[in-house]
């Protein structure tokens, strides 16, 4: 990545806007007809604590690692949940709604970034959610731009 390029953390809008996104997103979770059992007995917290999670996914401080217990603590609070692929789609779906509703770039470069992670992590949650999940989900996930930095006319 060229010197001077944001983090895709930096290009939404920091904390401000991933804290933005998860209040809206949980909000419509809570009244979804899927989605709203799943998380019926979810904290308060919940919806900050994933939004620094997802800020830390995309170049942002590392404070979900910090003070959360990191990767393994997100995979482990999916674990015995067995998340269907009718939930995770339900659970995609209502996220880029609320990317949108929440006023997060919705340019092409930004949009693939994020959901090629949100792709990723909802496939990988399924998996954290047997049984008999692998002992590590390893080290922190990071997105950075890949094949589709920020585009610059001309450039
Ligand atoms: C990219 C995808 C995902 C991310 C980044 C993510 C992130 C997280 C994080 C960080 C936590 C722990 C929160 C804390 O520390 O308090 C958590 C818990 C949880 N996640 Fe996910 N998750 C993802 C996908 C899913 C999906 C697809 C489902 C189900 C459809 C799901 C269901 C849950 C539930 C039920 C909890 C426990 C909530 C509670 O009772 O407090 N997650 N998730």
């Amino acid at each position: 990545m060229s010197e001077g390029t944001p983090s895709p953390y930096e290009w939404a809008g920091g904390d401000e806007a991933f804290q933005r996104l998860t209040a809206v997103f949980y909000g419509h979770v809570r009244k979804d007809p899927v989605l709203a059992p799943v998380f019926a007995h979810m904290d308060d917290e919940h919806p900050a604590h994933v939004a620094t999670f997802l800020a830390e996914v995309f170049g942002g401080p590392a404070r979900y690692s910090a003070e959360h217990g990191g990767h393994d603590h997100m995979a482990r609070m999916h674990l015995g949940r067995h998340i269907t692929e009718e939930q995770r789609r339900r659970w995609v779906s209502l996220l880029m709604d609320s990317a949108d509703e929440a006023g997060l770039p919705a340019d092409p470069e930004f949009r693939a970034v994020f959901s090629y992670y949100i792709e990723w992590g909802t496939r990988m949650a399924i998996v954290y959610s047997g049984d008999d999940p692998p002992p590590t989900a390893g080290p922190m996930p990071t997105w950075d731009w890949g094949q589709t930095p920020p585009w610059r006319p001309g450039g």
